[in-house]
């Protein structure tokens, strides 16, 4: 059981696979325990190979390494309208009053071709990946298969986390799967430089308090620390330690509306103040896009009203996009608008 200001704990998940009744019991009991508290917890004793954990590290640490004309070669916000590819530097800004954010990324999801119905209906997030040319990176054909089949096993794991997430409210562990069928779910690598010594320590971010706004995230980190949750009840930061091998699992958005906020999407963020680039992987599990989610069942007492109207799974995630990205453009405007009425020489630089 995960108490009052304890970081979250790392549950062996290979008794949903090979325990008996009771390590399945106490799996179903530990997640409960932690949807309840902070909404967060690791996981260890799953399928996924650490050698394919490894290779997709490698890749990441590999694509930022390119040179940036190169990595604009499949700029997010040019090449696509679906999510896909290379976002800046500084793009985001997550925690209000906070500078636009230390961290770049890189975009991939399920290889959607233009001829499948999710993107000629431009649902969320659907289309082909924008993967750099064989000129750009000669192995790119590696990038590539490591990417998807990383992406892949993941998506999977993710539908076996909601399996265990059905029977902590004691329902069948199928239950949900109408709502993973045709799941989107879009992973990003991400790099964090390390904070410059001379950035202010109070509004410097590599990723501002947030909350996630889709199903469960399941993250990987490399070895450099800086992840960070907000205990639900003392407020405190906890520290979320890389553990090798392990996957953070933690609510979003839509699972807490889903539970009538009976489950947490707990508010996290990254601070790099190692001196060391850091590297983390995580999916984001949204769920089928047209899934009409509404107040799932032994989620209020008898005759209690549910406090959100249905909506869909599209609805939900892009209505959470929205207000981030529009905080980064909002500053990005009124700093460049003070730019442009100062003096040349004492100009501020913008992201
Ligand atoms: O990089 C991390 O450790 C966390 C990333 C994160 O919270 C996010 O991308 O939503
Ligand atoms: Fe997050």
């Amino acid at each position: 059981m995960v108490g009052v200001g304890d970081a979250p704990p790392i549950l062996d998940f290979s008794a949903f696979y090979t325990g008996d009744a009771a390590a399945k019991k106490k799996l179903v009991d530990d997640v409960r325990s932690c949807c309840l508290h902070n909404g967060f917890f690791q996981i260890t004793g799953h399928n996924v190979p650490r050698e394919l954990q490894q290779g997709i590290m490698d890749w990441n640490k590999k694509f930022f390494d390119l040179p940036l004309e190169q990595k604009m070669e499949v700029n997010k916000d040019t090449s696509n309208t679906w999510n896909r590819g290379y976002e800046l530097l500084k793009s985001q800004i997550l925690e209000e009053g906070t500078l636009p954010e230390l961290k770049e990324g890189f975009y991939i999801g399920d290889e959607i071709p233009k001829s499948h119905p999710y993107f000629t209906a431009k649902k969320l997030n659907s289309g082909p990946n924008m993967w750099p040319s064989p000129t750009t990176l000669p192995d790119v054909d590696d990038f590539q298969k490591t990417s998807l089949d990383y992406y892949y096993q993941v998506v999977d794991l993710a539908k076996d986390i909601m399996k265990v997430l059905a029977q902590t409210l004691d329902l069948d562990e199928s239950w949900f799967d109408g709502f993973v069928d045709g799941a989107v779910a879009t992973m990003r690598l991400l790099h964090y430089p390390s904070q410059p010594p001379d950035s202010p320590q109070k509004l410097t971010r590599g990723i501002g308090a947030h909350t996630d706004f889709g199903t469960i995230t399941i993250l990987l980190q490399d070895k450099v620390a800086g992840l960070q949750v907000l205990d639900n009840q003392t407020k405190e930061w906890l520290d979320v330690e890389p553990t090798p091998g392990a996957f953070v699992v933690n609510l979003g958005n839509l699972m807490m509306r889903w539970s009538n906020d009976k489950y947490i999407s707990n508010t996290h963020r990254v601070i790099n103040q190692s001196g060391e680039e850091r590297y983390s992987i995580p999916v984001f599990f949204s769920g089928n896009p047209d899934f009409v989610v509404e107040c799932l069942p032994n989620c209020r007492a008898e005759g209690e009203e549910a406090k959100y109207a249905p909506i869909t799974v599209e609805q939900a995630v892009l209505g959470g996009y929205a207000d981030s990205y529009g905080r980064a453009e909002r500053f990005k405007k009124d700093a460049a608008a003070k730019v442009n009425a100062m003096p040349a020489a004492t100009g501020v630089a913008v992201a």
